[in-house]
């Protein structure tokens, strides 16, 4: 019997061996290969925990083509930010995928952070025809934050302004990336004239009205507060030039289900239109990402940051000439 224990890795160890050079392809091979059904995942189970503003999610998935199996369990409490915590905190089970021994216990608050904005770079890749020149980040928590990085990474926006709720949050945020944003007081003027827009907000209520979408507009829709689809109005949804894509079409048969029950079509998974050429869309069309979140996503991630750990032992050891 292996007495090999399972390796611990915090938070702060997974975050330096994050790279969205690495991270970004691996999360685009995982979405392309879940629609290619080549990845085990099942709808993930949500336990909501209303008196405390929370829920839990546990979230197992397998990549055959990445030999990856593990799963994420993860929390979201709304009222965290007072308690100075992040509102959304993981943990990820990395196993062996021929025994299914437990080989690393990886803290993913971090891996959920970056693989989320990772997902909207693939699908704003995929998804938006024109010109990347204003994106628009409505949220500067967490997810505003890591969105502008990922964001400002792969594209180089020329504008990247964010909006928040409480202002002072988002000058901040603004401060601490450098002149390449700028805070806006008002959303509208925040979104309007956006190429791509992302919402990163717990709101309840819609921050985002159609009359302010330029045609061709591309939005990445990443909040889940009370349920996925709060932060964009009906009328977004209604309009015929819309395009709705998500990350997983099985799991947005449940999470997105009013949605749908309104009459709301799911065009498909991004991870199929990573198979359309561009020209099959119409470039005034307004695309919407709506994303899940995927248990595959933070596996594969997992996989990338525990190989990049191997990789950094092994240069430790070698001999220098
Ligand atoms: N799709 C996915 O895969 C994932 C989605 N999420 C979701 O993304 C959202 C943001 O998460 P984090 O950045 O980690 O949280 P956070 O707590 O760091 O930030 C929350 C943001 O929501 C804003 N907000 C809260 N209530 C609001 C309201 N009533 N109106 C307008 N803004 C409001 C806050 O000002 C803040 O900017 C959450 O809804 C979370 O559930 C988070 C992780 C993964
Ligand atoms: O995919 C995830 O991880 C999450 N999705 C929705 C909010 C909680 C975390």
């Amino acid at each position: 019997m292996s007495s090999e224990q399972p390796l611990f890795m915090s938070d702060e160890t997974v975050k330096s061996l994050l790279k969205w050079e690495t991270l970004i392809p691996a999360v685009e091979g995982a979405m392309r290969d879940l629609s290619k059904k080549d990845v085990l995942q099942p709808p993930r189970l949500i336990l909501p925990i209303p008196s405390k503003n929370g829920a839990l999610l546990a979230m197992p998935a397998f990549s055959k083509s990445e030999s990856a199996l593990g799963c994420k369990v993860v929390t979201s409490f709304q009222n965290n930010q007072e308690k100075g915590l992040p509102s959304i905190m993981g943990t990820i089970l990395f196993m062996d995928s021929e025994t299914g021994k437990l080989k690393v216990i990886m803290e993913g608050t971090e891996i959920t952070a970056w693989r989320t904005a990772a997902a909207s770079v693939v699908a704003t890749k995929h998804l938006h025809v024109g010109e990347k020149k204003i994106l628009a980040i409505l949220g500067a928590g967490t997810q505003g934050r890591i969105h502008a990085l990922a964001m400002h990474h792969y594209f180089q926006f020329q504008e990247v302004r964010i909006w928040n709720r409480t202002e002072s949050r988002a000058k901040a945020l603004c401060n601490e990336l450098g002149s390449w944003a700028t805070h806006y007081s008002n959303k509208e003027r925040c979104v309007r004239d956006a190429d791509v827009i992302v919402t990163a907000t717990y709101s309840p209520t819609p921050i985002v009205r159609l009359s302010w979408l330029k045609p061709g507009a591309h939005i990445n829709a990443i909040g889940f507060g009370v349920k996925h689809h709060n932060e964009l109005e009906d009328e977004i949804y209604k309009s015929e030039s819309t395009v709705v894509w998500v990350d997983h079409m099985e799991a947005a048969q449940k999470e997105l289900a009013e949605l749908i029950n309104n009459g709301v079509r799911m065009r498909g998974e991004v991870g199929q239109a990573m198979t359309l050429s561009h020209a099959q869309t119409q470039s005034s069309n307004i695309t919407v990402f709506h994303s899940l979140g995927m248990a595959v996503e933070d596996v594969v991630a997992a996989k990338v940051v525990f190989e990049a750990h191997k990789e950094k032992l092994q240069a430790a050891t070698r001999p220098s000439n």
